[in-house]
């Protein structure tokens, strides 16, 4: 991405709040007739950790894009950083950093003269590079591949680096599109290590993931859903919007149990083996419930809602329902679908 000079243009601070690092105010995108976006409205603060959560088609690459001037709003209006993303694209560009899917490094070229190649592209006054490139190698843990090939890297080293490259211009804010996906778990969490390290450096991250426990790090989540957002929210905030603790007994005698603990106010319902009971505090509806049972309880397990609870309450969808195993075919049918809602 070239970052040439646009004309001297000041952040358009009448209409981004104060407060925020990313504003998005009824953003629409149609492709013909196709309604990616449908009037799509957030603000992310400075430092948070925003993650975007959505099923297949559900407009989140759609979304980043505008945000990334990538694709032009159809309708509604974006600022990141305090530019205006469709009529100041190339300083909007200068404040932010992205790491996408797709790897965009020269393998042919070194780690270090990809980034040079970085620092060239973003006008990084050339004193400055080499003392920001050893500072990005540190931050992402490749201190010492600076003259290996991008070609001997692993998949999780590239992605690293891809990381390190996209904050040394020292953006404001970073996109992560799906970061870690199809990476083992060992190496996600590698990642993930130097993305919370950002934390304290007042970069603001803005990131899709389909893997529930990366969004758990987030401090607030948006889910989407048919190009409309469901939810906006803290991890915590969401789950208790879900609602109740379950909590699974098996009792002596389950029928009489649930018969009595319904009298009691309980609700409960059978499961395949045992009961579910549904309670707001699970762990101070222990002991009431042992005694409330009316006969012996066996086994007892409490079950908190998770971010899969979340995401299945708000979408009807479960997170990760596409992997493994769908076809190609078959999520393209699903985007059909989802197209002519
Ligand atoms: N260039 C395009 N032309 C036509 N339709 C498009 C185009 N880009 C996206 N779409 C459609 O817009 C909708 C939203 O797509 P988008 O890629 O934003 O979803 P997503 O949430 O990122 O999905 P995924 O998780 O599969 O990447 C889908 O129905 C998709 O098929």
């Amino acid at each position: 991405m070239v970052v040439d000079s646009e004309p001297r243009s000041r952040p358009d601070a009448s209409r981004a709040g104060p407060r925020s690092v990313i504003e998005a105010s009824e953003l629409v995108k149609r492709f013909g007739d196709v309604r990616a976006v449908r009037g799509v409205s957030f603000d992310v603060r400075p430092g948070e950790l925003f993650a975007f959560l959505g099923p297949n088609g559900a407009g989140k690459s759609t979304t980043i894009n505008m945000l990334c001037t990538l694709a032009r709003p159809t309708a509604g209006r974006a600022t990141v950083a305090g530019y205006d993303v469709a009529r100041q694209p190339r300083r909007v560009r200068q404040h932010i950093g992205l790491v996408f899917q797709e790897q965009t490094l020269d393998p042919q070229l070194t780690v270090e003269e990809n980034l040079r190649f970085h620092a060239v592209l973003y006008r990084i006054p050339r004193r400055q590079v080499p003392e920001r490139i050893e500072r990005v190698l540190a931050l992402v843990d490749l201190t010492d591949r600076g003259r290996s090939l991008v070609a001997t890297l692993s998949g999780g080293m590239s992605r690293r680096l891809e990381i390190a490259r996209a904050l040394l211009h020292e953006p404001r804010v970073l996109f992560l599109d799906e970061p870690t996906v199809g990476l083992d778990p060992q190496t996600r969490s590698r990642i993930w290590e130097s993305v919370l390290k950002l934390r304290d450096r007042d970069v603001t991250i803005f990131l899709t993931t389909h893997y529930m426990d990366e969004a758990e790090n987030a401090d607030r989540i948006a889910i989407i859903d048919h190009g409309e957002m469901v939810a906006c929210d803290t991890p915590a905030a969401l789950k208790a919007e879900v609602g109740a603790d379950a909590i699974d007994v098996v009792t002596a005698d389950d029928d009489a149990a649930k018969e009595t603990l319904v009298q009691a106010g309980y609700d409960v319902r059978s499961a395949s083996h045992g009961l579910r009971v549904y309670v707001p505090d699970g762990e101070r509806a222990v002991a009431d419930l042992v005694t409330g049972a009316g006969v012996g309880v066996s086994q007892l397990r409490m079950h908190r809602p998770t971010l899969d609870d979340v995401f299945m309450h708000f979408t009807g969808r479960a997170m990760r329902e596409d992997e493994p195993g769908l076809t190609e075919l078959e999520r393209n049918v699903r985007n059909l679908l989802a197209r002519r809602r």
